[in-house]
């Protein structure tokens, strides 16, 4: 099994990731919490009561937990393509796979990488919801005092499993939009290059970008789910299932509700992705 594919997944991810962290912890404030009226209102927000640090933070975390994630997400996509069709890497512009391996190859990296994220995209969603300033005197301390704490407490409160709260909804987010993301980008870098030949490296960047912007727009409303059950039994209510959380969440707010956080998903997919796959792409033709 080629595990360069799993190496150039890893470090594509962690620099896409710190591109986009910022983004992110807007994203995941709009979608689980109501005091905001808007992007612009969260951000001036966070900027006022907890200065440039509130938007990055639990990064470190990411970097080094999500960031092997995505390894695990290009790794899977690579191989799974590799016994599809028998094509490594540096063979798939000269023969192309069909689009059907490539969304199975891209379904099958969701799928597996939701339940390896799970437990760490939990523990980013509750750092990142976490308003209260730092260390500052006469204000209470936060829940959680880091990653580690953060992983102790919710194993202590719900056992284990706790740390796989939200990971169906993940799940359901992750297995149809990795497919969905691994087809727009094959599907523009083609048509953008002539036949048969390795995509330049303004096509990668604009084909990831909009890669990334095409799975956001359409795992956007089960981001929506997935975070508010991962925020569920805190300040915020218990769902029952994935079901119910829709149900109740479109029931109390609307249905606008599940397209909370699209334009910053979309803002914050472009340059994320477009770094990533470049990076992806040039580690695996240098060390070809
Ligand atoms: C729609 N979904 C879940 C994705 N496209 N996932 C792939 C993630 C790639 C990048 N690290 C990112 O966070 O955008």
């Amino acid at each position: 099994m080629p595990v360069e594919e799993f190496v150039a997944g890893w470090i594509s991810g962690a620099l896409g990731l710190v591109l986009g962290h910022p983004f992110d912890t807007v994203k995941v404030r709009l979608q689980t919490q109501t005091t905001y009226q808007g992007i612009i209102d969260c951000m001036v927000k966070t900027y006022r009561h907890e200065s440039l640090l509130g938007f990055f933070k639990g990064m470190s975390f990411p970097i080094a937990s999500i960031a092997v994630v995505n390894s695990v997400l290009f790794g899977v996509y690579s191989n799974t393509l590799l016994a599809l069709t028998t094509t490594s890497h540096q063979e798939r512009w000269a023969q192309p796979p069909s689009y059907t391996h490539v969304f199975i190859a891209g379904c099958t990296g969701g799928f597996v990488q939701a339940y390896c994220l799970a437990p760490f995209d939990l523990i980013k969603v509750r750092l990142q919801n976490q308003t209260e300033p730092r260390a500052r005197p006469g204000s209470p301390p936060p829940r959680y005092r880091g990653p580690v704490h953060c992983a102790v407490s919710i194993c202590r409160e719900d056992g284990p499993w706790g740390l796989f709260r939200g990971a169906w909804a993940l799940t359901l987010r992750d297995t149809p939009t990795l497919g969905i993301y691994f087809v727009t980008y094959e599907w523009l870098c083609r048509q953008s290059t002539p036949d048969r030949q390795n995509p330049g490296a303004a096509t990668v960047l604009v084909a990831g970008g909009f890669a990334g912007i095409a799975s956001w727009a359409v795992a956007t409303p089960l981001d929506v789910i997935k975070s508010r059950m991962q925020m569920g039994g805190l300040k915020h209510r218990v769902y029952r299932g994935v079901l119910d959380c829709m149900v109740s969440s479109a029931r109390q707010e609307g249905l606008g509700v599940f397209f909370r956080g699209l334009t910053i998903n979309s803002a914050r997919a472009f340059p994320v992705n477009a770094v990533t796959f470049l990076t992806y792409e040039y580690l695996l033709s240098s060390w070809g």
